[in-house]
């Protein structure tokens, strides 16, 4: 029988607690065969000799990964070293400790997907069981408003590396099966609740997990079997909402979501304004927009904290010429249910998150940004537009 070995996966912004956590794991009572992965950004294996002297028995390995980082340099590596552990055999488990800078979605398409230039197959004799997030609640809400980037930091991969550590946060949290709610010793009641529920509000299918110094009893982290791509990528909140799948509020701390969705276009002139004048109390942003001077191109914005992006998502199916566009919707029929007779699919369809919202007020300005009835009628290509470039 083909046994699959199971993967777990830590991920976390630096100084989480991921080495505490696989420290605590390979203390704890288990009977498991593990081989530890560790990815260190820096020359130096700190967290591997760490590690190392948490071992307890002779049959545990130790793969040290350092210099570059498993989602992106060393991704290549990270596939011949998990194929290596595979032939050698004799391990029960895989446990991945990614560097607090990896993005989790490349690390788990290395177990879901052939890498065909490498002619590597993990699917065959590895199964990604659970993708844990290690988050520091004590320190969550600075990293959050920091409005830093990695660069800033000197924690990039290299002086390109411009990533906002808010946006390395947002994406760690919405990729998880398990949130580990960490460093709750640090915290009052009320502010670890209120980060609970956010951190549900931001990934609802994950579980939410709050410990101090990593505690958890180990069959939430190993071998839970949580792990499929589809829902991992389908659990962030922000889509959830899209879907029209809304998670309850949560009175208590203010926090709640609402969707704005108009079929009218933004004025970019406006809406640059709007975006310059960001509300505090938004926590988490993102969906599509129809903007009157990109008439073809759909837009994606994508909030977290201070980090505001935008960028394509493509062209809207109304588009492209007729033959792609008959193709499409046939496709997907569902399209059709929501087809404007002139305008087709292009419409806003925006997920605000937040704390103490004004969900009144966001709307009302929001609406303000939307062409008049007097604008739908002008030359649209002729509005000024001080947006960044990302498409007509
Ligand atoms: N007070 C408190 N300290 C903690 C807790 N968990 C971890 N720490 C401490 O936080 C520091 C960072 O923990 P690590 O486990 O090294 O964090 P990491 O995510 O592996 O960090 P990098 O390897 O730099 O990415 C260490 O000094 C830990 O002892 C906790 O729950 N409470």
């Amino acid at each position: 029988m083909n046994h699959k070995i199971p993967v777990t996966v830590l991920s976390g912004y630096l100084g989480a607690g991921k080495t505490t956590l696989l420290k605590y794991i390979l203390q704890e009572e288990h009977d498991l065969k593990i081989a530890v992965i560790v990815n260190d950004m820096s020359e130096i294996n700190i967290d591997g000799s760490l590690i190392k002297s948490s071992f307890s028995r002779t049959e545990e390995k130790l793969v040290e990964m350092q210099n570059g980082c498993i989602c992106c340099t060393l991704r290549e590596d990270l596939m011949l070293e998990v194929e290596k552990l595979v032939s050698r055999g004799n391990i029960d488990y895989i446990i991945i400790e990614s560097s607090g800078i990896s993005e989790p979605i490349p690390v788990a398409q290395t177990f879901t997907y052939v890498d065909e230039v490498l002619g590597i197959d993990l699917t065959k004799h590895c199964q990604l069981d659970t993708m844990v997030t290690v988050v520091d609640g004590n320190r969550f809400w600075d990293d959050f408003a920091s409005g830093e980037s990695l660069f800033d930091r000197q924690q990039g991969i290299d002086e390109t590396d411009k990533r906002e550590i808010v946006d390395l946060l947002i994406d760690q949290i919405e990729f998880a099966d398990i949130i580990l709610l960490n460093k709750a010793d640090l915290l009052s009641t009320e502010d670890l609740d209120e980060l609970y529920h956010m951190l549900k509000k931001l990934n609802s299918e994950a579980k939410v997990i709050p410990a101090s110094f990593c505690k958890v009893r180990l069959n939430e982290i190993l071998n839970t079997g949580r792990f499929d791509f589809d829902k991992a990528s389908q659990g962030a909140g922000w889509i959830k909402e899209l879907n029209e799948e809304h998670t309850p509020e949560t009175e208590e701390y203010g926090i709640s979501s609402f969707v704005y969705r108009r079929r009218r276009p933004f004025h970019p002139e406006r809406l640059m304004e709007w975006l310059e004048n960001w509300p505090v109390d938004i926590v988490r942003a993102k969906g599509f927009f129809w903007l009157a001077s990109r008439h073809n191109m759909a837009g994606l914005l994508s909030q977290a904290g201070t980090s505001i992006m935008l960028q394509a998502a493509g062209e809207w199916v109304a588009a492209l010429p007729s033959i792609e566009k008959n193709a499409v919707l046939k496709e997907e029929p569902e399209l059709l249910e929501k087809w404007d007779k002139v305008y087709g699919d292009r419409q806003i369809e925006l997920v605000f998150i937040g704390i103490e919202m004004n969900q009144e007020v966001i709307e009302r300005t929001l609406d303000t940004c939307l062409l008049s009835d007097k604008e739908m009628k002008e030359n649209w290509k002729q509005f000024n537009d001080p947006l960044p470039s990302f498409g007509v």
